[in-house]
């Protein structure tokens, strides 16, 4: 089995990771108003994002993980604190972002590549250009052939990859990720994390990622991003010193098993965070 040479970030990596931020999370918190009282779910936050960077945010259950991509998203308002992408405070839903949940939430009665042109439709984009994109995004995430296809004649896998052409169509400069691959089985888990790193070096995009899985963030990772229990605050963040790309075999290294090591200790003692 190959073993993946191990060395800090090289040179070029690190430039591309050490410009400016793109995104700037200061001192944002929220709390829900519900009929039943006020509900804090994020203490203030800050933290910034490279451009380029891949950044996973694991944390407990309920620690306001999906309510911090929804804010960076622009469909939910901060209660306290700014978002800003490239110095522009985010205050509603803009076309720097593309976001993947967990399910494809793809349209039933729309072919794959409906689906994937929604965005452009929504947006009014020129059909022509961005149908070109379409077509090497498929190629890109191994869709091809299954253009005219229907959402139910996809495996799960295949479907995440047709949200993720759908999240990528407009271009966005941010891919959001909320548990994109919590549903799926193991071993397709596995080859989804595999294909989006690859997917990423290809396009450049910087990506945030949701997981609860501790071995998907420190493959997928540049930093990860550790949360507290609600209301949630940042623990702690490491960098993942991995050379890129990645292979599965990745996992025996004794970085990434140290690395997993110490962050799963962040979640001992039932739940409860250091
Ligand atoms: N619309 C809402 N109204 C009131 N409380 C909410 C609302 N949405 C989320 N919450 C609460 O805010 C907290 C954070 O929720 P959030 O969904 O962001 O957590 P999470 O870390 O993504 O959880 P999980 O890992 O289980 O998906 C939770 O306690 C949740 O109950």
């Amino acid at each position: 089995m190959a073993q993946p040479q191990l060395k800090l970030v090289g040179e070029a990596e690190t430039q591309r990771l050490s410009g400016a931020p793109l995104i700037r999370i200061d001192g944002v918190s929220k709390t829900y108003r519900s009929r039943d009282g006020e509900v804090p779910s994020l203490h203030p936050i800050s933290f910034d994002v490279r451009p380029g960077e891949f950044l996973v945010v694991v944390g407990p259950s309920g620690c306001g993980k999906s309510t911090l991509l929804k804010m960076l998203a622009g469909l939910l308002p901060v209660t306290s604190g700014t978002i800003s992408i490239e110095g522009d405070v985010v205050t509603e839903p803009h076309d720097d972002t593309g976001i993947v949940f967990q399910s494809p939430t793809l349209l039933a009665w729309r072919s794959v590549l409906r689906n994937i042109m929604l965005p452009v439709e929504i947006r009014r984009l020129p059909r022509e250009r961005y149908l070109e994109r379409a077509h090497k995004l498929i190629g890109m995430t191994g869709l091809t052939g299954f253009e005219n296809k229907y959402p139910w004649q996809l495996s799960g896998g295949m479907q995440q990859r047709a949200a993720l052409c759908r999240a990528l169509v407009h271009d966005p400069k941010i891919l959001l990720m909320d548990e994109p691959f919590g549903a799926l089985d193991a071993m397709t888990r596995e080859r989804m994390n595999v294909e989006l790193q690859r997917i990423q070096f290809e396009t450049g995009k910087t990506v945030i990622l949701i997981t609860h899985s501790i071995p998907e963030a420190v493959f997928l990772a540049d930093r990860v991003m550790v949360m507290s229990e609600r209301p949630g605050t940042i623990a702690a963040t490491y960098e993942v010193p991995l050379e890129r790309p990645r292979t599965l075999d990745v996992m025996g290294d004794p970085v990434f098993i140290q690395l997993t090591q110490t962050i799963r200790k962040h979640f001992a003692a039932q739940g409860h965070l250091d």
